[in-house]
């Protein structure tokens, strides 16, 4: 229930932060709204009243009161539309920058690793624009019990049975959330296949995929699969329809025989004498209302329960934010340059709910200023020693030390600032080729030199030659006058990014010279390495991960790892006089390139 209250309070401030005075005032125009249609039923009944008592001073009143409650109304309803709109749309773009800000900037990477994860954070993402209708769904559910209550109010006037009338409606709230619960679960039990029915929709639909589609001809299983699963989604979801229109009937026809009750109740009441012929009116108006009154409140009711389900996302990635979020005890302030370098002490990791460890015990020193390979066959822990090095993730056991400080004591932001970095997996920000390459160092994201630089020590200068307007060329062809790049040059505009930096205290290439050829990636880790011996002077670490062992020779370390352990290191020419692994592998691709 806390809980419950924690997620209302969060989305309802997301509306309220967002357009503070159109929430409050959507909240207030709707309570007016609510009264409306109730006090235009009781103004016929005072017009009735009114004509059979022949009392021209009470019907000129009740026309006055029902001409102002017009007028009122159409002014009402128009700035209740314009607080809807306004509210709503402010608050998606607040709740879509709050996730930005907790998806983005949560310390590690397990959100965008783990299935686990993976489907809470899809489904936040998916709804993320129902974060801003809380206030609406208030607003609704406010209104209709504010009529409620005033109906009520009425009814119990003319005869107290009558109020078992809104009581009908409780019956209706249950069942139109039973509903609604059908619908939600629906929707959860089919988060994972709906994701997979996309996944195989990108890779069918998608360019980067066509070749292997066709030349494997693979076009027909994925259809296959897709309808399969696009299948079970739909039938799971329609079913979850169908079971919510039968209750949908049933509750109609509840209401409904309430309704028709209610107004044969007040009939007999009138034939007795027991009501007047204005009460007859105002019941029949009433009862015709409450069967709105309440649908309007189901639907807002129901539509508040589904935003607060989302909510309670919103809370467990708050909360898994402020978990991952990481201060250390002590801080330590991250040294201006690396005297000793940075050393890993008998670090093991397993990646959570995996079991198995991917790191075991593993021990390496990373000179300052030296350039280090790290290579060993797939899955030998490269990548995740690198993650651990940009503290995407920290050691179960053991340490990393910078200078001899651990780096569990460096503020995380802090000791980001001074890494830089290119993966495999690099972003094509489509942004201007200047801003592509400069988002590196927001600093100097405008300083065409320090662009030009970083472009020129990864060897990148050659990309600009292809476009149009230089680096004010905008990039990505879904952007009026956007030009597509190719893979590579895409590549190379990331290897600009992370030869952009200047006061570096590590800079990992993590394979992102993979889809080149050997000679060109010999001839870029040439060039990263020349770039690391010029920042020598602060000691920067270099680390470049590759599946080459010719490209990587020049390294001044070169460090063998197998099964998460490092298995040999040293030189080029040591490791070859050793006569490891190493040297084994070496041979045979010099071979096979021969
Ligand atoms: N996010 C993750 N969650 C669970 N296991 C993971 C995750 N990332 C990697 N692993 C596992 O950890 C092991 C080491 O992976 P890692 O990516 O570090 O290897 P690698 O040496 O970089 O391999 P490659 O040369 O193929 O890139 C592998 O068995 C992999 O399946």
């Amino acid at each position: 229930m806390r809980e419950a209250l924690r997620a209302y309070r969060m989305t309802m401030a997301i509306g309220f932060r967002a357009a503070p005075w159109r929430a409050t005032f959507q909240l207030v125009t709707g309570m007016v709204m609510a009264l409306v249609p109730v006090v235009l039923a009781y103004g016929a009944k005072l017009v009735v009243d009114a004509a059979m008592e022949h009392d021209p001073a009470l019907a000129l009143w009740a026309a006055g009161l029902l001409a102002g409650v017009v007028a009122v109304s159409l002014v009402n309803v128009f700035y209740y539309c314009d607080c809807v709109f306004g509210v709503i749309e402010r608050a998606q773009a607040y709740a879509e920058r709050r996730l930005m800000v907790l998806l983005g900037g949560v310390d590690g990477l397990a959100h965008h690793e783990r299935p686990e994860y993976l489907d809470q954070v899809q489904r936040i993402r998916e709804e993320s624009r129902s974060l801003g209708t809380m206030v609406n769904a208030t607003a609704g559910m406010v209104r209709s019990l504010v009529s409620l209550a005033a109906t009520g109010v009425l009814l119990g006037r003319v005869h107290p049975a009558l109020l078992a009338l809104p009581l009908v409606s409780v019956v209706s709230i249950v069942i139109g959330r039973r509903a609604r619960d059908l619908d939600v679960t629906a929707q959860e039990v089919t988060t994972e296949p709906e994701r997979l029915r996309r996944h195989l929709f990108d890779v069918a639909t998608s360019a980067s995929a066509g070749k292997e589609l066709r030349v494997f001809g693979l076009t027909g299983e994925l259809r296959a699969r897709h309808d399969e699963v696009a299948g079970r989604v739909v039938a799971e979801r329609n079913r979850a329809t169908w079971r919510g229109a039968v209750l949908g009937a049933v509750d109609a026809l509840v209401v409904a025989a309430a309704y028709v009750a209610a107004i044969a109740f007040v009939l007999l009441l009138a034939v007795r004498g027991h009501a007047g012929p204005g009460d007859v009116v105002l019941a029949i108006g009433l009862a015709a209302q409450l069967t709105w009154i309440v649908s309007t409140a189901v639907s807002y009711g129901t539509s508040l329960m589904h935003v607060l389900k989302l909510a309670r996302r919103l809370v467990w990635l708050e909360d898994y934010a402020e978990a991952e979020a990481y201060v250390p005890a002590r801080p330590a302030p991250v040294p201006n340059r690396l005297r000793e370098g940075i050393e890993v002490r008998d670090v093991s990791f397993g990646y959570p709910d995996t079991g198995g460890k991917v790191l075991d015990r593993l021990s390496l020193r990373l000179p300052a200023g030296k350039v280090v390979a790290l290579v060993g066959e797939n899955g030998a822990g490269k990548t995740t020693l690198v993650k651990m090095l940009c503290d995407f993730y920290r050691p179960d056991a053991g340490q990393i030390l910078v200078d001899g400080t651990p780096l569990a004591d460096f503020p995380v932001e802090e000791w980001r600032s001074r890494l830089s970095a290119a993966f495999q997996d690099h972003v094509p920000f489509e942004f201007t080729a200047r801003e592509a390459v400069g988002v590196a160092d927001l600093r100097r994201v405008d300083d065409d030199a320090a662009v030009l630089a970083g472009l020129e020590r990864a060897g990148a200068s050659g990309v600009l030659t292809a476009l149009p307007n230089g680096l004010d060329t905008q990039l990505g062809k879904s952007w009026d006058g956007g030009v597509d790049l190719s893979g590579g040059q895409w590549q190379r505009l990331a290897l600009g990014r992370g030869l952009m930096r200047t006061d570096p205290l590590l800079v990992v290439f993590d394979e992102p010279t993979a889809a080149l050829d050997p000679q060109t990636e010999h001839a870029m880790f040439e060039r990263f390495a020349a770039a690391a011996r010029s920042g020598a002077r602060q000691g920067t670490v270099t680390l470049l991960v590759s599946h080459r062992f010719s490209t990587v020779r020049m390294a001044d370390l070169i460090v063998v790892l197998s099964r998460g352990r490092v298995l040999e290191q040293g030189s080029h020419a040591e490791l070859m006089e050793h006569g490891g692994l190493y040297a084994e592998l070496y041979d045979l691709q010099s071979r096979a390139y021969r």
